[in-house]
């Protein structure tokens, strides 16, 4: 059972101990019933001892605190194991390679992190009652055995038909699952779509249109498997109570008939048979939450598989043996983005850039030439596949990436603003007022208790905060893609005329992708990646 190999790969907690717990409670249960039809003979001969009034009232307090135990324990042991999970992946994603990332696409990819860990919760509870039924079933049909071979016999051969078909039934189910969460997650994929591709969707009826058909299909498709699983799941009690009614059908209206000494025994037979109804529920409701538990784990690990397939995760990073840069050179280097299944697609390169300190350098170049593929590279966040990068005139080894990586700040043209300063929290806010005035922002917002107090700003102005961000952490190098295309004419003549010259007098190197030609005289190189 995947679950209880999931318990004990990630937590130290013992699964025995909880399985002994849930079992001691099944039989403690079941003995409850024994002593339940041992008053009632006692009562019909006169009066119920004592001694099991004691054994009763004992037995109830066992079975209450190892019910209670074992649950507890599971749910705790189970919640810990998903945190262990949450944070190992979230640490694998930051350290995976950008590309992987960007391959692996949005959010949707990481459903099983959020729905597949709410059903690992909720079946954590089916386990133990299932196994605490199991061990109530097994008592009881001794019991039975004890009270009457022959409604044994029945009984056992009943439960066992019913339990075979149900796991049958089970396999089923498994395989429907999974197929529905693949499906929920296309689903979720394109609500989210829907959401960021927003306005175009509300300036054109016929797109919009379009998207929801392919939502409508997704989600239908999706409640077509939900609820063909689940008619099979309320198949599944039917067949449970169809069975019991039979059963007590075959004890009571035709047992009796054959059996002559079975008579006096027939209410302690009825009782114990009512009594095992309710643990056949139990497990019968324990399999399909099982199954679903199977398809979670499986999802969450078929992630973390995805994300271990990229090689940086597993990587330590040494700090580099230097302070300074003198040279950074991209050698003839080529590389290739993956596609979903992280195959490699679109091959880019070879390409070439030097760069020493204090140089400003702007780049050039059609769309898709590969500007901003340069920048990545040159910034450590895409790995050569072929030729090399090499700094101080040394090739990267892979372990040097992430501290290289650290030498680079940089403002992207799908940049993400942060609204705290994080990573460099010791930032005083009188630096940080001097640029948001120097960048015109500071009407806009401020920097209190360590973050910006409004980052609800025009396009234009949210780069410019990014900007301030990138420079307030004070990386040798300052990497910017397209910065200056959202900025009005006015503040482009600041920003080119007066804070770059500035960032170089304070020794910063920068490499910029710009269109701006009248501005090309501030940098010391153009250069272009048209071929
Ligand atoms: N995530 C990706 N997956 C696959 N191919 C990509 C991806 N990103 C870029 N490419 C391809 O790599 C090539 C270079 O892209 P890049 O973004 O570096 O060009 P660019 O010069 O910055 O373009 P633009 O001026 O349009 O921003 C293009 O042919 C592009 O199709």
């Amino acid at each position: 059972m995947k679950i209880l190999n999931f318990m004990s790969q990630e937590t130290k907690v013992s699964k025995r101990r909880i399985l002994l717990l849930a079992g001691i409670s099944g039989v403690a249960n079941s003995m409850l019933l024994v002593i339940l039809n041992e008053a009632a003979t006692q009562l019909r001969d006169g009066d119920i001892e004592t001694q099991l009034f004691l054994q009763y009232l004992l037995t109830f307090l066992l079975f209450i605190f190892a019910q209670r135990t074992s649950q507890r324990e599971a749910v705790a042991a189970v919640e810990h194991a998903l945190q262990q999970v949450r944070i190992r992946l979230a640490d694998k994603v930051r350290r995976s390679e950008l590309r992987t990332i960007e391959a692996m696409g949005g959010i949707g990819s990481y459903s099983s992190l959020t729905q597949g860990a709410n059903t690992i919760t909720q079946s954590v509870m089916y386990l133990i009652v299932g196994v605490e039924s199991l061990l109530v079933l097994i008592f009881a049909s001794l019991y039975l055995l004890w009270l009457s071979p022959a409604s044994f016999i029945i009984g056992i051969t009943l439960i066992s038909i019913t339990i075979t078909i149900l796991v049958l039934h089970y396999q089923k189910t498994f395989h429907e699952l999974s197929l529905a969460a693949r499906k929920e997650g296309e689903f979720f994929e394109l609500f989210t779509s829907m959401l960021q591709g927003f306005k175009q969707l509300k300036l054109s009826r016929r797109k919009s249109d379009a998207v929801f058909a392919d939502i409508t299909a997704a989600a239908n498709e999706t409640s077509r498997l939900k609820s063909h699983s689940n008619i099979r799941l309320l198949e599944d009690i039917l067949l449970s109570n169809v069975a019991f009614y039979l059963l007590l059908l075959l004890i009571v209206f035709m047992l009796p008939t054959m059996v002559t000494v079975y008579e006096e025994k027939l209410f302690q037979v009825i009782a114990t048979i009512l009594f095992m109804m309710q643990p056949v529920y139990r497990i019968s409701a324990a399999f399909p939450n099982i199954s679903k538990t199977n398809v979670a784990i499986t999802g969450l690990y078929a992630l973390e598989e995805k994300l271990d397939s990229d090689q940086s995760v597993h990587q330590e990073s040494p700090p580099l043996p230097f302070t300074e840069f003198q040279s950074i050179a991209i050698n003839a280097v080529s590389f290739s983005y993956l596609d979903k299944q992280l195959n490699p697609v679109s091959q880019i390169g070879p390409l070439h850039l030097s760069l020493k300190p204090g140089e400003i350098i702007f780049i050039t170049g059609g769309n898709g030439s590969g500007k901003s593929t340069l920048l990545k590279i040159l910034a450590g966040l895409y790995k050569p596949e072929e030729g090399n990068l090499a700094l101080n005139d040394t090739p990267l080894k892979v372990s040097d990436y992430n501290a290289y990586r650290g030498m680079f700040s940089a403002v992207f043209s799908d940049f993400h603003l942060y609204s705290r300063l994080y990573g460099i929290e010791d930032c005083s806010e009188k630096v940080v007022l001097k640029w948001l005035t120097t960048m015109g922002l500071n009407h806009k917002t401020e920097f209190k208790n360590g973050q910006f107090t409004n980052t609800n700003l025009s396009t234009g102005e949210r780069k410019r905060l990014a900007f301030i961000v990138a420079v307030l952490q004070d990386c040798p190098i300052l990497i910017l893609d397209e910065f200056a295309a959202d900025q009005d004419p006015e503040f482009r003549e600041t920003f080119y005329k007066k804070i770059i010259p500035e960032l170089k007098t304070q020794g910063k190197t920068i490499v910029a992708v710009t269109h701006d030609e009248q501005y090309f005289d501030t940098a010391t190189r153009v250069i272009s990646t048209n071929v």
